[in-house]
């Protein structure tokens, strides 16, 4: 155990990112009258190259049109390889106002791409006197990305969030799918004769989570692309959340309810989390670090476990 105490992440709800193109504004007003936690503008691959200045110019007017209520309020910028990026951040923070929160960087592949940006907007910050600083969220979609998660995770003190980008990632990987995450027909087990579908993006989820915790940054689960298929959203969201991981996107307004219902901890896990930390409050006072609850063990890491759960509701009923 390191004597460093496991930094607390950002306390605000991100259960979901609901993402529409910045070519698109006839939707931001439906976006912002939603239920996602987290908007994402969106600048990078849903808007094709011809429509970038103007998706710009929209993004920019609807920061300071649209009420966005309390959400927290995102754009995906393009990224460093691409001739895109650096106008991105230049317009961003020369026209958009304060209520803009934060820019997600897609595509980083070692730490030094958020220095990069991190140097653009320090600057435009200093230049235009921007009171508030400007939070930063990545995506780890490349082979690059998870090989160097973890320096990515402590990369910057602007970093919020980390999301996992399963179509990049898959396409960086090589990984034989077109599929944007959720089971994949040919990543099977047999036994005994009956074929098994393990999940393919549980080591890069289990990857993220790790680095997000070490350094106090929120591990989000990217799109799932098929999004006619509810269970197969929901047993993703399930897995993420399992996991470790705090909310998953929406790449469509039907994805927002069912994010939102999975990463809200349920009555019963809160009133079976409220019980544990009574039974082991009582178990301190009788001098024992450990008890039993419903048949089975609960000790000090129980109470952590516990907190967890009852932090993270109230923060969601307070957000
Ligand atoms: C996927 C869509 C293109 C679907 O749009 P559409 O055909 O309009 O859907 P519907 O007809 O079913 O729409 C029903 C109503 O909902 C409104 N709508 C549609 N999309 C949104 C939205 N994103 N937010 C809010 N409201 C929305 C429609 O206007 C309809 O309204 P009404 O007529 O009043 O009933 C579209 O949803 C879309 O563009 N989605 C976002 C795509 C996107 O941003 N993709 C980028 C993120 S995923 C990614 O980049 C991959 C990642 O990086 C990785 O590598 O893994
Ligand atoms: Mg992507």
């Amino acid at each position: 155990m390191s004597f460093r105490l496991q930094p607390t992440a950002p306390s605000r709800p991100n259960r979901c990112q609901l993402f529409g193109p910045g070519s698109r504004p006839s939707i931001f007003e439906k976006m912002a009258a939603g239920d996602a936690d987290v908007i994402n503008l969106d600048l990078e691959d849903s808007v094709a190259p011809d429509d970038k200045a103007e998706a710009r110019r929209n993004i920019v007017q609807a920061i300071g049109d649209v009420d966005w209520g309390k959400k927290t309020l995102s754009v995906r910028i393009n990224g460093l390889d691409t001739p895109y990026w650096h106008r991105d951040v230049v317009e961003l923070l020369e026209g958009a106002s304060d209520r803009l929160d934060m820019i997600m960087i897609p595509k980083v592949g070692c730490a030094a791409d958020l220095y990069a940006v991190d140097a653009l907007v320090t600057a435009m910050e200093r230049e235009t006197g921007r009171d508030r600083p400007l939070k930063f969220e990545v995506i780890i979609e490349s082979a690059a990305g998870i090989a160097h998660v973890e320096e990515i995770a402590a990369g910057s003190p602007r970093l919020e969030a980390m999301s996992l980008g399963a179509a990049d990632f898959a396409a960086s990987m090589g990984m034989a799918t077109t599929g944007i995450g959720g089971t994949q027909e040919n990543y099977y087990m047999i036994h005994e004769g009956q074929k098994y579908w393990p999940d393919p993006w549980h080591w890069a989820q289990a990857a993220i989570v790790a680095a997000c915790r070490t350094h106090g940054v929120l591990p989000v689960d990217g799109p799932f692309g098929d999004f006619s298929d509810d269970d197969g959203f929901i047993a993703q969201a399930r897995r993420s959340a399992t996991l470790g991981m705090v909310g998953k996107w929406a790449i469509h307004p039907k994805q927002v309810a069912l994010a939102n219902k999975v990463f809200t901890p349920s009555d019963e896990a809160v009133a079976e989390a409220r019980e544990i930390l009574a039974a082991m409050e009582e178990a301190k006072a009788s001098g024992a670090g450990a008890t039993v609850y419903k048949g089975r063990l609960v000790d000090i890491a129980s109470i952590k476990q516990a907190e967890g759960i009852v932090r993270q509701a109230e923060m969601i009923a307070g957000g």
